[in-house]
């Protein structure tokens, strides 16, 4: 017997595996359907349709030919955020929505990390950041802007706990697996420190994009996590929409970079504005098309 590869991207990947190692072990359907529900995350009804799904996956991956050791099916649909009500239930956290733009989509996010969480990303960055950098137009490579001033540090996946549940939470909240994104990026501006307005999408006419498209695909969307307050200036603008989101420590802005798709988006311009007192830091993930890295 094969593996199925998990497509139910509805749920967040912890779920999928739940659900797949569950039945490898032969479980009852409907035992597991009454713990998902029990859990309070899932809805019978959700539940229920998961394992079928999976079921069905099974079943036929039964009758198809093996697949190659790292198949991965990638989502083909959109993230999105679930805006059927004001709170939004992560799985362990409730979410406010504090403004929805409908076009292009930007939704303003409160209460995603808690001020204990936010101290913990940045104290686990201490002092390892390096001045940003943007890639290069012809050949891709990183190279220092006068655009960007501000100074970055990446953590990768596995590296802090604190860090890999708010992955879940984000990739749960965006009903996107945290495989299809990259690794947090911070960016810490001090006062006078900015990020020009730029797209987040990789444009494929540009030689210098095309091989970051060739791992992972596009930036589908982007999450801004504010992990500080700042006394004064450091927005993030969107010039073309007359519109600036000011930082408020746990809060999470979001935006789609490109259509249903997958094209880009050229409404979704946008920037940092200059620090005028305090300091800035946030924490990027871009959610991309198929697995990164
Ligand atoms: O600093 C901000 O508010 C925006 C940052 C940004 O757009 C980026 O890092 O790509
Ligand atoms: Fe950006």
């Amino acid at each position: 017997m094969t593996t199925a590869p998990t497509v139910f991207v509805s749920l967040p990947v912890a779920w999928q595996d739940w659900i797949m190692q569950n039945l490898a072990r032969a479980c009852n359907p409907l035992d597991m359907a009454n713990s998902m529900a029990a859990s309070g995350q899932h809805s019978m009804a959700v539940a229920r349709a998961a394992i079928d799904e999976a079921l069905a996956l099974r079943a036929a991956a039964d009758h198809a030919p093996a697949p190659q050791a790292s198949a991965f099916v990638a989502p083909q649909q959109m993230p999105y955020i679930d805006l059927e009500r004001n709170l939004v239930a992560a799985p362990d956290r409730t979410v406010e929505v504090l403004f929805v733009l409908k076009q292009p989509q930007i939704i303003l996010l409160g209460n995603v990390l808690s001020d204990e969480e936010c101290d913990a990303i940045i104290a686990h960055c201490g002092t390892r950041y390096t001045r940003s950098t943007v890639t290069g137009e012809a050949d891709g490579a990183s190279v220092v802007h006068e655009g960007r001033t501000s100074e970055m540090a990446f953590i990768q996946r596995g590296e802090a706990e604190v860090a890999e549940r708010i992955e879940q939470r984000l990739a749960a909240l965006a009903h996107w697996p945290p495989e299809c994104s990259e690794p947090f990026q911070l960016q810490k501006y001090g006062v006078s420190q900015e990020y020009r307005p730029h797209y987040d999408w990789l444009d494929p006419d540009s030689s210098g994009h095309r091989s970051h498209l060739a791992r992972g695909g596009q930036r589908l969307a982007t999450f801004i996590l504010y992990l500080s307050d700042v006394a004064q200036g450091g927005g993030t603008v969107f010039p073309g929409l007359g519109l600036e989101v000011y930082p408020k420590k746990g809060n999470a802005l979001w935006f789609l970079n490109t259509d249903d798709n997958h094209q880009p988006d050229k409404q979704t311009l946008h920037g940092g504005a200059p620090v005028v007192s305090g300091t800035k830091i946030i924490a990027n993930k871009w959610l991309r098309q198929g697995r990164y890295g």
